[in-house]
């Protein structure tokens, strides 16, 4: 019988990663074998019986590893139990009512609609001042996010926990 988990991610700058490393850490005090790993590193499904996947959200867009994960193991992926994690918002207050109704961008709703995701939850994000580009910084000034670190390790941990 199957027994892994997967805890796959994409990220630009690392808050998504330690959000995946979180889930793991869970997962694993409660006895079950975890491999976290960047959507990159995975080339075979067979091993697991469950699959997390995490991405950054930057300017509306899934992070592209993330779209080239499902799209390329959607059959398998179809066939077990997926849940999908956004690390995106910053600000104050619930990530999930800043987001809104939006969990992914209308082009990869044939691909959401086939793999049948148990959930796509939302974690707040981490921007961090130093590290944007002349560009970045014009789009979260425009946008008025908040610049900061609004990951909740205790909702995270509370999430990873309720997984079967
Ligand atoms: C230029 C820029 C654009 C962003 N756009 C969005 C967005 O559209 N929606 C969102 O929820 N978060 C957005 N964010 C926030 C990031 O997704 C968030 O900080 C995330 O945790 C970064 O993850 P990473 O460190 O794994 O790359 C944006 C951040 C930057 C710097």
């Amino acid at each position: 019988m199957k027994e892994r988990v997967l805890v796959a991610y994409a990220t630009k700058r690392g808050s998504t990663a330690e959000i995946a490393e979180k889930i793991g850490e869970v997962l694993r005090k409660r006895q079950m074998q975890v491999d976290v790993l960047p959507t990159r590193k995975v080339a075979d499904l067979s091993p697991y019986k469950t699959a997390i996947l995490g991405t950054a959200v930057y300017i509306g867009l899934w992070r592209r590893e993330a779209v080239k994960f499902l799209k390329t193991f959607a059959d398998e992926l179809a066939k077990m139990p997926l849940r999908i994690f956004l690390s995106g918002p910053t600000g104050a207050g619930d990530p999930l009512e800043l987001l809104g109704d939006w969990r992914f961008p209308e082009s990869l709703r044939p691909v959401i609609e086939q793999v049948k995701p148990v959930e796509i939850t939302c974690f707040g994000g981490r921007i961090e001042s130093g590290k944007m580009n002349p560009f970045e910084k014009m789009i979260i000034k425009k946008n008025g996010a908040e610049i900061g670190d609004f990951r909740n390790w205790e909702s995270i941990a509370s999430w990873a926990n309720g997984i079967d």
